[in-house]
């Protein structure tokens, strides 16, 4: 770096070899890079010499600067870099970027100090590890590493995301921050929406979503101790992978249409296993399969092993192949009968007993990522001049802005207010008294998701189609929002679901 320059000095690089240009009181030399700028060699030698801040930001991300900090060579004399630099966990001061809880001028009846902490050191977590690996997943579809899994099981960040309970006890999460024990639904909440702003919808998936919804079932249902331990102990230490065989390309959300067989050997030792699975993330790379199968009197839930008969292929979908979405075939598989999860036949309450955490978390990260492309947004709307002033200032913008804002405040504030019922309830009273309106929740969420996609895009016009550069959140948000909609259960089915479990609690001579 070069001591401070002055705008006399910068205007004489101007000459073919010799580019500089100024960004926010900040001087690059661009000379080597122009043959490799995306953008071309002509729009650097327009502004050769020239403060090109306003251009620089209509057309990039502030993230373009960090990431060629190697091109800088000064700043001004005199004057003071404008825009600001986030480092990892730092908290955002854009109005309504962040939940209410996490702003100093606000107060909260549900948050304490532990959650703050946690808060911090999963934010921190999340942009030096998570975010990195999200991006060039993403990009490239290939698999989680083993380097990131074996980092959040180091902190204990994979057990946590299983929800509160027993499985925690004992544990020092992030070396002691949080004890297993005192980690309750608003920790939980907490590391839920803190992942997710890693805004790769693909691999948020493949970041081990098929774990936080089938092992839960192993640590509920499995009745043999030493194998129950044995798969918890694997998996929480990242040495093995589990994720959820349910959906078939026969039935999804109706699962009593479900083909896959468990029969009963002769000897009655095993089951034997036949049939697909469709959709199921992270079947790729696991070991073993939280699977539903017809058994002669209903429904039965086996933990399958990888092993003879068991052949997975990749699923293209929308989303990017980091989530490791998987076609699954049982042929003639052998599964011991300890591994049975529940009663033989009653498997519908083993599925249904963690749908409500499934359908919890999904509401909070959505909810969450709809935050983050308001925050997309209104940076945007300040700083893209169009027709001589700012996107912001015209008044068709700040009604979509208004409108995002509402859904983001008032879906939070719900999520907020069922998590404290979850603090507050027993597992078997939350069956009972939640289902419904969590099931409501994430419908409403996802609802929500599709208005703010809709928003969003048109604010981000040409750039909200475009999967790199300044609308990439956007592009994403509105690609693949669906998923939301779709997964732990469709939105109608949700909705309905939420109506009948309230009718269920309608007394009878309630008149009008
Ligand atoms: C330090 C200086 C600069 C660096 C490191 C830089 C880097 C980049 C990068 C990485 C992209 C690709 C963005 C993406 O799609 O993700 C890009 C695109 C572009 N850049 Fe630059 N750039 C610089 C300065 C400028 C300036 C001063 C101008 C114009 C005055 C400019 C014009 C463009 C244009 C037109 C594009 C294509 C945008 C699009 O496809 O929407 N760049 N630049």
């Amino acid at each position: 770096m070069k001591g401070p320059l002055t705008r006399q000095e910068v205007a004489k690089h101007t000459s073919e070899e010799d580019i500089w240009v100024i960004v926010d009181h900040k001087v690059y030399d661009v000379s080597d890079f122009i043959d490799a700028h995306p953008g071309g060699e002509v729009v650097l030698r327009q502004v050769a010499g020239q403060d090109a801040t306003e251009a620089f930001y209509n057309l990039h991300r502030h993230e373009v600067l960090q990431q060629y900090k190697s091109l800088l060579v000064g700043t001004l004399e005199g004057e003071k870099p404008e825009a600001i630099d986030p480092q990892p966990g730092d908290l955002s001061t854009v109005p309504y970027a962040e939940p209410l809880w996490l702003n100093k001028s606000f107060h909260s009846p549900y948050f304490n100090d532990s959650h703050r902490k946690l808060q911090r050191a999963v934010r921190e977590f999340t942009e030096k590890h998570i975010i990195p690996e999200a991006m060039e997943k993403e990009k490239d579809g290939t698999y989680i590493s083993q380097d990131l899994i074996n980092k959040m099981a180091e902190v204990n960040l994979l057990a946590c995301r299983l929800g509160p309970g027993k499985h925690l006890q004992g544990r020092k999460i992030f070396g002691g921050i949080v004890k297993g024990e005192e980690y309750d639904y608003f920790h939980d909440l907490v590391v839920t929406q803190e992942i997710v702003r890693a805004n790769m919808r693909g691999f948020q998936d493949g970041n081990m979503a098929g774990m936080t919804i089938s092992l839960t079932a192993v640590h509920a249902w499995c009745k043999d101790d030493a194998l129950r331990e044995r798969v918890s102990q694997e998996v929480l230490s990242g040495k093995k992978k589990i994720c959820l065989a349910v959906t078939e390309a026969f039935a999804g959300s109706d699962v009593a249409g479900l083909r896959t067989t468990a029969e009963l050997s002769d000897d009655g030792k095993h089951y034997i296993v036949n049939g697909t699975k469709k959709w199921i993330t992270n079947g790729m790379w696991c070991d073993y399969f939280v699977t539903g199968c017809k058994t002669p009197k209903g429904f039965s839930v086996l933990l399958i092993e990888r092993g003879e008969g068991v052949e997975t292929k990749p699923v293209k979908t929308s989303y990017s192949a980091a989530a490791a979405t998987t076609y699954i075939e049982f042929n003639n598989v052998k599964v011991p009968k300890e591994n049975l999860l529940g009663p033989e036949d009653k498997g519908f309450v083993v599925i249904m007993s963690n749908f409500n955490h499934e359908r919890f978390m999904m509401a909070a990260m959505v909810s969450r990522w709809s935050r983050t492309v308001f925050e997309e947004c209104f940076k945007w709307s300040h700083q893209r001049r169009v027709f001589g002033k700012a996107l912001i200032e015209q008044p068709v913008i700040r009604a979509k802005l208004a409108k995002i804002i509402q859904h983001v405040e008032a879906n939070q504030a719900w999520v907020e207010s069922i998590t404290y019922q979850m603090t507050k309830m027993s597992y078997p009273e939350q069956s009972k008294q939640l289902s419904g309106p969590i099931a409501l929740l994430k419908t409403f969420c996802t609802r929500s998701a599709h208005e703010i996609a809709d928003e969003a895009t048109n604010i981000f016009g040409g750039r909200g189609l475009t999967q790199t550069g300044m609308g990439r959140v956007v592009e994403m948000f509105n690609r693949t929002n669906k998923f939301d909609a779709i997964l732990g259960g469709a939105e109608e089915v949700l909705a309905d679901l939420g109506v009948r479990q309230a009718m269920r609690f309608m007394p009878a001579g309630a008149k009008l």
